[in-house]
């Protein structure tokens, strides 16, 4: 089964394990000069060009509907739909404040705001869509724009080597972000939809209400570019925004969890707290909702690109390898440590405002069953 980086596998020989990595992997691992490589292969037309047209007939012609990995456009969609116009957003701000309500000593007062809140969310929730309740979305590594069908979303495709016209040409490693635009809701619609193409060299910070990253993260051979991707994702989301990454992992759900534990942790230091996650048998779906405005120079000195580890990165080759049983490549600061700390620490909700299956209630779900995270042994190695 093929997929993500292991779809690039396919046009360079054939390779079919989603562990064997893009075809630039091989000799990354042994000269380590990421930003050469990078740039070599962003030149390599014919590479690319084979990739792009590899990736569109795997998703459009080999990836049934009732394919979950065709699911996976379908998962981001309604995450989507259920935030921002179904009250999920609603919702997490009242549980937010709930939690630090609760943090705070129990007074009269607090149950009167907290009654308040829940009455009256803030206007943050109604002011981020326009009237016409389009949701702006930007789709990095787009490859055939498959959110452009979709009425709910005012979607722009990005992406290296774009398969369709449609979609913009653009390395999001090099994009440049430009000041926000100071325009009513309305207009940025408008801005989205008279975008200059065929190429897109920079965009405004907070334009977009949801990111995705649909298999792209593990495209990138070092963690380094995974982390400027979610830090430019961050830039380019309002607070309230949604950043949706899908990843493939063929494993059961409790093998890679630590790495998913890492990934939540690194993710959220950047001011995102995660509101959905799936296990799906062959991918991690994730929804992570953009709750504080931290400035990059916050996290200077910490280790946190690094925890945006993927198996490829340590040539964990072996199906039969266990990341419990693989060393960790950079030892975790204080910081880190605390917010894993946090992480384990939060407790299973099982309030009267939510009977979804969500990250605030500490579970996942997988598609075959729902396990708890907090009880997965392999996590104790954390
Ligand atoms: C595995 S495909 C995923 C395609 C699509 N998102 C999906 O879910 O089917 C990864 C895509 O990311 C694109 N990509 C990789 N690095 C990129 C970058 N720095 N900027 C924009 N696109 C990139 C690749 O060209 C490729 O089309």
């Amino acid at each position: 089964w093929i997929m993500g980086c292991g779809a690039a596998g396919t046009c360079a020989g054939g390779r079919k394990s989603e562990s064997s990595g893009p075809w630039y992997f091989q000799s990354c691992s042994m000269v380590g000069d990421f930003g050469q490589m990078w740039q070599e292969h962003c030149e390599d037309a014919d590479a690319l060009l084979g990739y792009a047209s590899a990736m569109r007939t795997l998703a459009e012609e080999h990836w049934s509907e009732n394919d979950e990995n065709e699911d996976r456009i379908d998962w981001c969609r309604r995450a989507c739909l259920e935030y921002f116009l179904e009250g999920g957003l609603q919702l997490a701000l009242v549980k937010d404040k709930r939690r630090q309500l609760a943090g705070q000593h129990r007074s009269s007062d607090n149950t009167a705001s907290f009654i308040l809140f829940t009455i009256m969310p803030p206007a943050l929730s109604c002011s981020l869509l326009s009237p016409s309740h389009k949701i702006r979305l930007l789709d990095v590594g787009s490859c055939f724009n498959p959110f452009l069908k979709y009425d709910e979303f005012l979607a722009i495709g990005i992406d290296i080597f774009p398969a369709v016209q449609n979609v913009y040409r653009c390395d999001f490693l090099s994009l440049e972000l430009d000041a926000p635009l100071q325009l009513v809701p309305e207009d940025k619609d408008d801005f989205i939809r008279q975008l200059p193409g065929p190429v897109i060299r920079s965009l405004p910070c907070d334009l977009f209400h949801a990111v995705v990253f649909s298999l792209l993260l593990s495209y990138f051979p070092s963690p380094q570019q995974r982390w400027l991707c979610c830090q430019k994702a961050h830039e380019l989301l309002p607070l309230g925004g949604l950043l949706l990454i899908v990843t493939p992992d063929s494993s059961h759900a409790a093998r890679r969890s630590t790495m998913m534990r890492s990934w939540r942790v690194a993710i959220e230091a950047l001011g995102f707290k995660r509101w959905r996650y799936v296990k799906k048998s062959h991918i991690h779906l994730m929804a992570f909702r953009k709750v504080s405005c931290k400035s990059g120079s916050e996290l200077v000195g910490e280790n946190y690109p690094e925890m945006l580890y993927i198996p490829q990165d340590f040539n964990w080759e072996d199906e039969e390898d266990d990341e419990a049983t693989s060393p960790r490549a950079i030892p975790r600061t204080d910081s880190e440590n605390d917010l894993l700390v946090e992480a384990f620490t939060e407790l299973p909700d099982f309030g009267l405002l939510s009977t979804t299956c969500d990250s605030d209630s500490g579970e996942s779900e997988t598609s075959s069953a729902r396990f708890r995270e907090v009880e997965d042994p392999v996590l104790l190695f954390a």
